[in-house]
């Protein structure tokens, strides 16, 4: 195996306009990696810390880069642990998740480019199955992506029957078309939020109309079943002094919230709703996972509905197990930059996977052309990939999972 020559960190543009960080990894024998960091604006409180990228950089340039140049670009766990220890923190606040995260992709493709092999068969295994991901496509938005919109953050939709991948992503881009048609048809208008879900001034009670409507619109067009979820991102809307989720001019208590999402699932068959509740509620989470989901049993084989932790798992370890050990969700969901590398991604994983939690593998608001995640959703049999549906950002991952079913990556 071929040792890394060099590292070189920029600053690249996001999909918002912001600047982050991007890694090349060149390896002795002319093996090459490219990766780029995304970035969240919901980010949950326990996530690792995103530095500014000036200052990401220059510390990773201190600290981490003169001890990896050197190593075996294959052995992936080995430059993530000198990754860690070169920061010297626990939520990488001295070289920054962002530029952890540019690194240690970064790293694994240049060892598959070495290999001569696609990043997703590095990552995987020759003898990962054949499963691939069902992508959840955001279609309404609100929240933290866009203002005076919904208060719930994302409608995805799901296309769970679909026969391929190619057919599930193109259901998404025509949910996405309905919705617009949808809301014309009923005088709304329509800004597009971060990620590129319509960003229309409805209720939330409206939303979930909409979506309906242009799920089965679909449904019928195409002949297999679409279902729908959310991200609530319940963190965003809980006030902790009041004790209260707040919406607009109403709020929920916290018995009100568990009781308004399980009767959502119950009244749409959602096929996935993420962080139903507050980030630090791990008893919530349980109390509605045992109302309305299935705990331990891979639940998106069964058809059932995913309860997952985003803010409350923060793809860490720590938390995933304290959520384990309480019941609280049946799903994790997966951003590399949340934990800093991609070992700690696959542990993430592993531990969910060995516990009968589901793994969903996920974009974050701010994006760039990286393809990493697709890669990482296929190569860990994930259950879902939340990726967004149009824009170029976003189709940059979902184009890749069909290049990568085609066998053409
Ligand atoms: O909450 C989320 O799941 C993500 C991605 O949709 O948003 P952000 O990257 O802003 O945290
Ligand atoms: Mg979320």
């Amino acid at each position: 195996m071929t040792r890394i020559r060099s590292i070189s960190l920029r600053r690249v543009l996001d999909s918002r306009g912001n600047p982050t960080v991007e890694a090349d990894v060149l390896t002795e024998s002319g093996g090459f990696g490219r990766a780029a960091a995304p970035s969240g604006a919901s980010t949950g409180e326990y996530e690792a810390v995103e530095r500014p990228p000036t200052e990401a950089i220059a510390a990773a340039r201190e600290h981490a880069v003169p001890r990896i140049e050197g190593l075996f670009a294959g052995d992936q766990r080995e430059v993530d642990a000198v990754l860690r220890a070169a920061d010297g923190t626990d939520d990488f606040s001295e070289i920054g998740a962002n530029s952890a995260v540019a690194i240690s992709m970064a790293t694994a493709k240049a060892a598959a480019d070495v290999l001569g092999a696609p990043l997703y068969q590095h990552l995987g295994g020759a003898f990962r199955g054949d499963n691939f991901p069902i992508p959840l496509g955001n279609v309404i938005g609100g929240g933290e992506h866009a203002r005076d919109a919904t208060h719930i953050q994302e409608f995805l939709a799901a296309p769970v029957g679909a026969p391929s991948v190619v057919e599930a992503v193109f259901a998404n881009a025509a949910v996405h078309a309905a919705v617009a048609e949808e809301l014309d048809e009923r005088d709304v208008p329509a800004a597009k939020g971060d990620e590129g879900a319509w960003a229309p001034a409805i209720s939330d009670a409206e939303a979930f109309e909409v979506m309906d409507a242009a799920v089965e619109t679909i449904e019928d067009e195409v002949g297999f079943e679409i279902r729908f979820g959310l991200d609530v991102a319940a963190a965003e809307l809980y006030d902790s002094d009041e004790e209260v989720y707040v919406y607009g001019d109403e709020t929920k208590t916290r018995a009100e919230q568990i009781a308004y999402v399980a009767e959502m699932i119950d009244e749409y068959d959602l096929a996935y709703v993420e962080d139903p509740l507050d980030e630090d509620d791990f008893e919530g989470y349980a109390e509605l996972t045992e109302r309305v989901g299935v705990a331990g049993a891979r639940p998106s084989q069964a058809g059932d509905c995913l309860i997952c932790g985003d803010d409350l798992f923060v793809t860490n370890t720590d938390r995933l197990q304290t959520g384990i050990d309480v019941g609280a969700g049946n799903s994790i969901l997966i951003k590399p930059n949340q934990i800093g590398t991609l070992s700690d991604a696959f542990d993430a994983v592993e531990l969910a996977h060995r516990n009968g939690y589901d793994a969903v593998v996920s974009h974050r608001s701010g994006e760039t052309e990286d393809t990493t995640i697709a890669h990482l959703a296929v190569a860990t049999d994930a259950a879902y990939i939340k990726t967004g549906t149009v824009g170029g950002e976003r189709t940059a991952k979902l184009n890749e999972l069909i290049r990568i079913a085609d066998d053409a990556v």
